[in-house]
């Protein structure tokens, strides 16, 4: 693919992502655009660890469309196409399940997903982890923040050998933690 359509299609998915999410603010104390974040994930997979994959990075912007939008993995597949469609579905719980069999289910599902998969989670994570290491989110409870690092790293487990940068920088919080 020519490198103009490349940037084309990365910026159809920031616009896009940035539309569905618009009324959306992260949790922290600055109630930071909710976009920041797949723009975030994205930037981990390029700058830390020189990810090129055009599907990864897009599926990497899309990955909360689904699940935190009203958006539709039909929609996503008609305007980007299966291949990136099927990466997101990966990436997407089911929210109409509890969250305790949410959380059980990344768990699972982590060692079988695919190589594009475990790239946007393991992004996925690292971002959340920062995140976390900054602050509360409103709301949360400190020992709501102990469990997310303990199943974060139960999660990671399960995506190891994929991304040595980015793997590596998750050690580095997980050791913080007292958790390695
Ligand atoms: N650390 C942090 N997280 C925030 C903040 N604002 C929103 N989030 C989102 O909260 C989710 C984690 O909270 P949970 O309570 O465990 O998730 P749930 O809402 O799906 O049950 C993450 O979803 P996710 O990206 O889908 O990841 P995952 O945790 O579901 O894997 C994360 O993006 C914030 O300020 N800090
Ligand atoms: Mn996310």
């Amino acid at each position: 693919m020519a490198q103009g359509d490349v940037l084309i299609d990365l910026i159809e998915c920031v616009d896009f992502a940035a539309i569905k999410h618009r009324n959306q603010r992260r949790k922290d104390s600055d109630s930071t655009p909710y976009i920041n974040h797949p723009i975030g994930v994205a930037r981990i997979l390029t700058s830390e660890a020189g990810i090129k994959d055009l599907i990864v990075l897009q599926a990497a912007l899309l990955h909360d469309t689904v699940e935190d939008t009203e958006t539709t993995f039909e929609e996503l597949e008609k305007k980007f196409g299966k291949t990136v469609t099927d990466v997101v579905r990966e990436v997407t719980d089911d929210k109409s399940l509890p969250s305790e069999e949410r959380k059980r289910l990344q768990i699972v599902h982590a060692p079988t997903s695919s190589h594009e998969a475990k790239l946007v989670k393991l992004a996925d994570k690292l971002y959340n982890l920062r995140d976390l290491c900054k602050g509360t989110p409103r709301g949360w409870s400190s020992r709501r923040c102990e469990e997310y690092f303990k199943w974060s790293k139960k999660v990671v487990d399960g995506l190891r050998g994929n991304c040595p940068a980015i793997e590596n920088e998750l050690d580095k919080i997980f050791i913080a933690k007292g958790l390695m």
